[in-house]
């Protein structure tokens, strides 16, 4: 079959979408993975469907798949580049739409500065919300990684999230701790592992080593799920620039029981079309 795609990024975590509005795609976790392997196929870290709503009050539905073939619940980058592929393709007018995803309803809108502001919904701090076997609800709690105990903060932003802080995150062990936090067995849907480094009481640095992707070059809700933990710690204050290496966004949270609101770019790198068994 013959794929028509187009290449986007939201600062440097890049995406695959797919316009399935017309017409139902049939995505195999195989030609998931085929699509997204960065040698054999187009290459990136998520695939974004876009589908018609199947909800009344919501604009379009929103699928997120990993490079490693599975599905998620949620993709902060992907849904600032949501509201732009579905505006520029024309599918849309309105530059604030509602989007239904497999962990709610959220609200991208295009800002008049090219900027995206997203309501990526309000977060969950109870361990059990995401899924993390724990028995306690402690906002902090040690988590054994290989020989290293480290303190953790889970978060639920739709998916789920293990923040811990760090002095340095240029010297933190994104990679060999990153894989060992994402399949601990106290994550039984595995898990986004992030690394904050807080700079101010409004200005942090953050790497993310993301379930079924690997290290990105930024977490939308990576970002979020981080400044929610700052927040309930007492070591940041709203709204915080969130330093990625691809570049920084804005987290805004007025705390428990209200939406997370991320602000930064989406950018559309080119268009494809690819053949596909
Ligand atoms: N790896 C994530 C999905 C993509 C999230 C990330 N790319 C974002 O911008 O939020 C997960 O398995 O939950």
């Amino acid at each position: 079959m013959r794929l028509r795609f187009t290449k986007m990024h939201g600062l440097g975590n890049d995406f695959v979408v797919i316009d399935a509005t017309r017409a139902p795609v049939d995505l195999t976790p195989a030609r998931v993975k085929a699509i997204a392997d960065r040698h054999f196929g187009v290459g990136c870290d998520q695939l974004l469907v876009v589908e018609p709503a199947t909800q009344p009050g919501v604009d379009f539905r929103y699928r997120i798949f990993n490079a490693d073939g599975g599905e998620v619940e949620q993709c902060g980058n992907g849904a600032r580049c949501f509201v732009r592929f579905v505006h520029d393709k024309g599918l849309t007018d309105k530059r604030e739409i509602r989007v239904e995803t497999k962990s709610g309803v959220i609200a991208p809108r295009l800002r008049e500065d090219g900027l995206v502001t997203v309501d990526m919904g309000v977060p969950e701090l109870m361990p059990a919300k995401v899924p993390f076997v724990s028995d306690s609800d402690a906002l902090v709690q040690p988590l054994q990684v290989g020989d290293a105990t480290v303190a953790i903060t889970a978060v639920s932003m739709g998916n789920p999230h293990a923040v811990q802080v760090v002095a340095d995150v240029d010297t933190a062990p994104v990679t060999g701790q990153g894989a060992l936090i994402e399949r601990h067995p106290r994550f039984p849907a595995r898990v986004n592992a992030g690394f904050l480094q807080i700079v101010d009481a409004h200005r942090v640095r953050l790497r993310v080593f993301e379930r079924g992707a690997g290290e990105t070059l930024a977490c939308g809700t990576g970002a979020c799920a981080a400044v929610v933990a700052g927040i309930v710690r007492n070591l940041v204050e709203s709204p915080v620039r969130v330093e990625t290496r691809g570049g920084e966004l804005e987290i805004a949270w007025g705390g428990p029981g209200t939406p997370v609101l991320m602000t930064g770019p989406a950018v559309t790198v080119f268009e494809g079309e690819m053949s596909l068994d």
